[in-house]
């Protein structure tokens, strides 16, 4: 009944044992309660003063009081303890996140890590919360119970216990039943969240394209289905609330028609009946009390196999087998026969890259051709299938070396932008970095016309919710962080003007020819106009290096090619 993932908690034993603690006064209290309010109508029955009966009066407030404190006091301790026990759920996933980076999220989709992370965890939150305390308060509650009803009368006690499987049985069944119809609800709810953020981040194209419309009304259909199948779920739960409401009560009534037999007979005195009778409901109320939450909390256990997986997802290992303290001109990079496949494709075939110092590599190639799984590889975000990898002669399993990945700079095609100031935005390798340190790294970063453009200039909110900036000024913005940091000596760029018109990609190129200059350069581009920065370049064919060498052979290598075959078509 418990699930066994929860023993994995931290604390949970000592919270259990608190738990339990509090449940066995709960039912002792709960025993207590109905003895003395039974004693108490028993006596003004027979017609006896208030004054000798008030002490029972009192006896019964008094566990009525203690029996719903304990409510109350369970309820806020496991709130406390799932609180704890989800934070530090959401602690290890953001970590999590963290050490796999973007290529988990892309693989599961934004909408199910946000899912996950949001909603998600506080459905764990209220089962950690509900299920303990429903679930312990059944196993021991009923039992102490019967036990004093086996006390007065063996005869009833037996038949009480003898209808407690039954009605188990039946609500196994009903839950089994809800169970399915939860995970297809789990399924529908994560879909519709990977559906409407995936809408919300396509919207400007999807109202360029003229299919918002189309896709509003996809987006209304996916809803439909989690509407019906919560209602199919809930349908469910209300049949086996009904259900076991209905099995408990005529119990009880099958109880109250024998007390009332040995009554008539005079096999039983009015004290004990009542007391039996009073205790009865007692018996089923944590079955029916179980029952009412056990739907609610079904999405929560579901919710729980989705964070416990991506949890226990296999980190990186061996992120400390580089030791690296800065990259220097004698400083080398060898990866030899590389291949890397996605999903059993391959993308990458023997590639082999050799950088030294503060060389300038380009990659080129067609769109597709796997300039950026290289990088990716390169950066460590990847791992690859096969190959060697060497640093100094240093041989590393993968680049994911902590080491490495601390003497890089990443320029992507879009590159982020935080919900921050701009200057933090800018700030962002550099903490330390003083306010004239920011003002240089604006001016030769060209930024100077949107600071004076910002209502609160440097201090602008800027990114998510707040003022957007332009591809041109967001790259300008990287350009500006990577000027700040310059212990950094390692340039990764994956075609950071790709989506810039040809005006902004000069300016962009005045500003950042001085910044490769004594560092070690990756730039993956389609525009060759880049070439005549670098020192080498590998020409990439569907995953393969087709060709490389220096810019200006291969220019003068496709030159000549042209040349003769000018000259060959003129001969015709
Ligand atoms: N996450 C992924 N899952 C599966 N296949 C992928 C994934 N990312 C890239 N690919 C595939 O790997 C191949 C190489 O892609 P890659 O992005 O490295 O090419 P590229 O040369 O950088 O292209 P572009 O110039 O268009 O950015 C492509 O066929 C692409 O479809």
């Amino acid at each position: 009944m418990i699930d066994k993932r929860l023993f994995k908690l931290k604390g949970i034993i000592g919270t259990l044992m608190v738990l339990v603690f509090m449940t066995g006064i709960q039912g002792l209290t709960i025993i207590a309660q109905s003895v003395f309010m039974s004693r108490a109508i028993v006596d003004l029955w027979r017609g006896q003063s208030i004054e000798i009966t008030l002490s029972n009066i009192v006896w019964f407030g008094l566990a009525f009081i203690v029996r719903q404190l304990l409510v109350v006091f369970k309820n806020q301790y496991m709130a406390g303890y799932a609180d704890k026990a989800v934070e530090n759920y959401r602690v290890q996933l953001l970590e999590k996140y963290t050490a796999l980076g973007s290529t988990v999220v892309a693989k599961q989709g934004t909408g199910n890590a946000v899912t996950t992370l949001g909603a998600g965890l506080d459905n764990v939150k209220n089962y950690f919360q509900l299920l303990l305390i429903k679930v312990f308060d059944l196993s021991i509650i009923p039992w102490l119970v019967l036990a004093y009803i086996f006390y007065i009368k063996w005869e009833q006690g037996l038949f009480l216990l003898l209808i407690f499987p039954v009605v188990i049985i039946f609500f196994i069944i009903l839950g089994l039943a809800a169970q399915s119809k939860a995970d297809a609800e789990f399924a529908n709810f994560k879909n519709l969240n990977n559906r409407f953020v995936d809408a919300l981040r396509g919207l400007p194209t999807l109202k360029q394209l003229g299919l918002a419309e189309t896709y509003s009304d996809e987006i209304y259909q996916i809803s439909e289905d989690y509407r019906k199948t919560t209602m199919r779920t809930l349908k469910i739960a209300m049949t086996s609330t009904f259900a076991l409401d209905f099995f408990t009560t005529l119990s009880i009534a099958v109880v109250a028609v024998f007390l009332g037999f040995d009554l008539l007979n005079g096999h039983m005195m009015l004290l004990p009946a009542l007391t039996i009778l009073i205790l009865a409901p007692e018996y089923f109320l944590p079955l029916r009390n179980f029952s009412d939450d056990y739907h609610a909390t079904l999405n929560g256990k579901n919710a729980l196999t989705d964070v416990l997986a991506m949890i226990e997802e296999p980190n990186v290992s061996n992120q400390a087998v580089l030791q690296l303290t800065t990259w220097q001109s004698d400083s080398q990079l060898i990866l030899n026969n590389i291949n890397f496949s996605y999903d059993q494709q391959p993308v990458l075939k023997n590639i082999t890259v050799q950088a030294k110092g503060y060389q300038k590599i380009a990659l080129v190639g067609e769109s597709g051709s796997g300039k950026s799984t290289l990088l990716n590889i390169i950066g460590g975000f990847l791992t690859a299938d096969d190959g060697q990898i060497m640093i100094n002669h240093q041989k590393l399993p993968h680049l994911a070396q902590a080491d490495w990945q601390k003497q890089f700079f990443y320029m992507p095609q879009q590159p982020y932008i935080f919900h921050n100031t701009l200057r933090e935005n800018i700030k962002f390798y550099a903490q330390n970095a003083s306010e004239n340190e920011v003002m240089d790294a604006i001016k030769n970063a060209g930024l100077s016309a949107l600071v004076d453009e910002l209502p609160d200039g440097l201090d602008s909110m800027i990114g998510e919710s707040g003022r957007q900036v332009s591809g041109g000024q967001a790259q300008r913005i990287t350009l500006a962080r990577m000027l700040l940091d310059n212990q950094r000596k390692i340039l990764l760029f994956d075609e950071p003007t790709a989506h810039l018109d040809i005006e902004t990609e000069y300016d962009l190129k005045q500003a950042m020819a001085p910044i490769l200059a004594s560092h070690l350069v990756f730039f993956a581009t389609h525009r060759l106009h880049w070439l005549d920065q670098m020192d080498y370049v590998l020409v990439l064919r569907q995953g393969e290096v087709v060709e490389q060498g220096e810019p200006r052979l291969l220019l003068a290598d496709v030159n000549s090619q042209l040349n003769r075959l000018r000259y060959e078509l003129g001969g015709k």
